[in-house]
């Protein structure tokens, strides 16, 4: 095979397979066998070993990085990823809705309810498409730089459509399953089991050796933009359908709330289904869905003025006292 030859099946197998990868792990949604994917990958892995000038960053073959890593490098937040403040019950759900108001001087204002994943928050930039960087929050202002352990989730893409740099930030989790059998491994062998999924996705994400990163099954939902000069869009509920067709995997169960009684009725309804989730949430996150709106409301110092997070009544409160109970 000529070198012309191999970069033009490099490129067709590189298509192929990334987008395998957005059907099964973003779409939850597999259209191959594992064999015909394992063997389509086979098939790049021998070209690019012959031709190793022409492996290039969006391969998925540079999911699960090289050599472990002496310690992470540092990354500046420009646009700084701040807290959430809590409400606790439907009062507190009541005065934010009163500030909201009284601070853009309108009667209703519309927000957007979404689930509040209960992992770590993560910056992902992306440059000429490709996936560049990604971070932790850190202190809000500096984090430090996971790019290879972000790599191994398989549904970060690694190119995506919109060439200008954009920065998306999410929640990348671990699901219940992937806890529970990865608790079962340590269990065996004698290790610490973790306490729960959030502590799990956090010692994976952590790992210097992103090999290890990759056999935890991690996941992400990603639920903001940062960065981004070409951004033009008005609300919130834009922009996560910006990000849905950009290829990212975003929480379907999302929805535009007309003023906060319907945004209570939202989170009353989530205090009861949240136990059928695959996944730990721990409260729902209320957004102003208007971006005009959010930037007049602005940010304290450590959290926006245009969102809050309802906690849900902590659980693990609940087990540790059984703990106790049980342990006297
Ligand atoms: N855990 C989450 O599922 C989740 C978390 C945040 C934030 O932490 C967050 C922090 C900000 F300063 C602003 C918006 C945010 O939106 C968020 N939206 C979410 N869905």
């Amino acid at each position: 095979m000529t070198k012309q030859e191999a970069r033009q099946q490099l490129e067709a197998l590189r298509d192929e397979l990334n987008e395998y990868n957005y059907q099964y792990h973003v779409l939850d949604n597999p259209t191959v066998s594992d064999a015909e994917y394992d063997q389509k990958m086979k098939q790049l892995k021998s070209i690019e070993a012959e031709y190793p000038a022409l492996v290039t960053a969006d391969s998925p073959s540079q999911r699960v990085g090289g050599e472990p890593l002496d310690a992470f490098e540092k990354v500046t937040h420009r646009v700084p990823m701040l807290s959430l403040g809590n409400a606790f019950n439907e009062e507190d759900l009541r005065d934010f809705d009163r500030r909201v108001r009284e601070g853009l001087a309108t009667e209703t204002v519309t927000y957007v309810c979404e689930l509040k994943i209960d992992g770590l928050a993560i910056s992902l930039r992306y440059q000429d498409g490709l996936f560049v960087q990604g971070a932790t929050r850190g202190d809000g202002t500096t984090g430090e730089d996971i790019t290879s352990n972000l790599k191994t989730i398989r549904s970060i893409p690694l190119r995506i459509k919109d060439a200008s740099p954009i920065e998306v930030r999410g929640e990348a989790y671990m699901p219940q399953q992937s806890f529970l059998s990865m608790n079962e491994a340590r269990e065996a062998n004698d290790e610490e089991p973790f306490a729960n999924p959030r502590n799990a996705a956090a010692g994976s994400l952590r790992q210097l050796d992103p090999k290890i990163a990759a056999k935890r099954n991690l996941d992400i939902f990603l639920y903001a933009v940062g960065e981004w000069e070409s951004g033009s869009l008005e609300t919130h509920s834009d922009r996560l359908e910006y990000l849905q067709q950009l290829g990212f995997k975003t929480n379907p169960e999302w929805r535009k709330c007309e003023g906060i009684d319907e945004v209570i009725q939202y989170v009353e309804a989530w205090v009861e289904k949240r136990a059928n989730l695959s996944y730990d949430i721990d409260g729902i996150v209320i957004k102003a869905d208007n971006l005009e709106a959010q930037e007049q409301l602005g940010f304290t110092a450590k959290s926006p003025r245009w969102a809050i997070a309802y906690k849900f009544p902590a659980e693990e409160a609940v087990t540790k006292l059984i703990d106790i109970e049980l342990s006297v």
